[in-house]
This record gives C-alpha cells, structure tokens and sequence, in this order.
C-alpha cells in the first residue's frame, strides 16, 4: 500500500507520476555530472534526493525546471516529462515552466522588497490577479500556506530582508507557492535553519504535499526520513536506488546506499 493512502480526504492520485524522468545525462562542459538516470515523481509526495557531496543531487533538482539553462556550460539529453509534456520542448517557455515547478534553494533569498511585495511578484508577473483584493488574497494565502501569516500579518509592508532566517525562508516558500505550482523543488531548504525553524520548515513540507509535489535534497538522512515518502540515492552522477523511503533507510538493495545511510562513504 502506498503512504499516501494516509492521507484522508484529499483527492490524491499517486498512481500517475507527475514527472517521469528517462535516460537524463548532463554536462558541464567535459564533466559528465549525471549519468542515465530514470526516476518517476509521484503527485502529492515528498521525494529526497540523498547522496554524497558532488553526486549531483543539486544538478538533477535543477534540471526538473531547467534551471541549468542558466549556466552556460551545462547540456542535458535524454527525456523529462511534466504531466507528459517535455519540459525541454522548444516550445515550453522556461519563466512559465518555473511557476508550474517553483523552487526554494538553501540560502533563503528574500527580494529586497516587502513582505506583501515578494509574495505579490510572481502573481502580478504572471497577471494570476483581476483586482487588488484579488491579489491580497493570493497574498494572505500563500503565506498562510507558508506558515507566516500569524507572524507577519500586521507588517506585511515591511522588509523582508527584516525577518529570521526562518521566517525568510517560510516568505520564500510562500513566495514560490503563490503562483500554484505543481510542483516545488527545495534545495536543502533548512541547511541555514536553526532546529526550531527546522521543524518548522519540515512540518510546512508535510502540508504542502497535499497540494503539491515536493522534492527536496537533504544532506541530512534523518530529514530525509521524516519528511519524504520516497527518497532516491545518488552517487558518482548515478541513481544508484530509488524507492519507498522506509525500504531505503531499512533494508536497501545497494551496497553502496547501505554504506552511505550507516555512515562509511560520504
Ligand atoms: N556550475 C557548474 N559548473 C561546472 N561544474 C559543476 C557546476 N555545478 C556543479 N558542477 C559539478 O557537477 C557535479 C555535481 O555537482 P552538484 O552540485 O550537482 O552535486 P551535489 O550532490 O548537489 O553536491 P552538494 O551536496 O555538495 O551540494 C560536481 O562534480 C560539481 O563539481
């Protein structure tokens, strides 16, 4: 039975997988930073890339909306579908891309705007409000989504750069989900995060699964077993296993996953 059968009363279809990843390499220059992966993403799951430092963990997350296309030196063949579509047709603008499949990375980057303002941008550039009400709407909800709300709610024209680092970091969170993605990447999202905020992020991480499909890398196993349902270990630019998070953690099939989560490689 999958996991996410637990949760009760959302309409939740795990069985198609949101994005479905073939045969991806990539490149920067004469670096072949991964090789051949294949790896599905299922809707409303937590899925944590793991392995040790340089596997390319930030390289693939990356990939999923094309953000490598922003380093020059980076290629990337092979096929990755979105509700199978090709994110690397020509066709698929990557700004709109990047709304469907938002990303949140390790340092929290707050725009030096203000609260109300950095949750506001992606929906006035992407026209997601008909009226002013309209967007302090989406406002109040994205950062209700992102657990800020209660804390932020009467110094919304504040700066953002003013807030904890644990705040900033549920602000970007909020930032990303405010134009409805479908999907959200975090980029070891709690590495700047004391263990309140942490906890805090973490169990943000949870509710958002229900709408959205979150991936997240984590250099931290015990993260990665408390938040994700499925977890993919990377090693050397290769899935080396993939799989439901308690088999991985548990009873892996690999070796090389065995040493790595007790701790002999990495
Ligand atoms: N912009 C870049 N230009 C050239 N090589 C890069 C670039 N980014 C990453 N690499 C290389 O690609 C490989 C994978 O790096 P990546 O950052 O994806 O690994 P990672 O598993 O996320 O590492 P970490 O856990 O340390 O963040 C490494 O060999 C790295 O040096």
């Amino acid at each position: 039975m999958n996991d996410m059968s637990r949760l009760a009363g959302s309409a939740i279809d795990v069985e198609t997988p949101k994005i479905l990843a073939r045969n991806v390499n990539v490149f920067y220059g004469d670096t072949h930073a991964i090789r051949d992966v294949n790896v599905d993403i299922a809707n409303n799951t937590v899925t944590a890339f793991i392995g040790p430092s340089g596997c390319g963990k930030s390289t693939f997350l990356r990939c999923l909306n094309r953000m490598n296309d922003t380093i020059d030196s980076c290629r990337v063949t092979g096929s990755m579908r979105l509700d199978g579509e090709d994110i690397y047709d020509k066709r698929v603008d990557p700004v709109q891309l990047r709304a469907k499949v938002g990303m949140v990375f390790q340092k929290p980057n707050p725009f030096p705007k203000s609260i109300f303002d950095n949750v506001a941008y992606g929906p006035k550039i992407h026209g997601l409000a008909r009226s002013k009400s309209d967007l302090e709407e989406i406002v109040e909800r994205a950062l209700r989504r992102g657990a800020l709300w209660d804390e932020v709610k009467d110094r919304l024209h504040a700066p953002g750069t003013g807030l904890s680092g644990g705040q900033q970091q549920r602000l970007c969170i909020a930032r990303a989900v405010a134009t409805e993605p479908e999907v959200l990447l975090m980029d070891e999202p709690c590495s700047a995060l004391d263990p309140i905020a942490t906890a805090q992020v973490e169990e943000l991480i949870d509710e958002l699964r229900r709408n959205f499909s979150v991936v997240i890398v984590t250099h931290s196993m015990q993260q990665a077993a408390r938040v994700s349902q499925n977890t993919a270990f990377f090693h050397l630019g290769q899935l080396v296993e993939f799989g439901e998070t308690g088999q991985i953690f548990t009873n892996p099939e690999d070796p090389r996953t065995e040493s790595y989560i007790t701790g002999r490689i990495g």
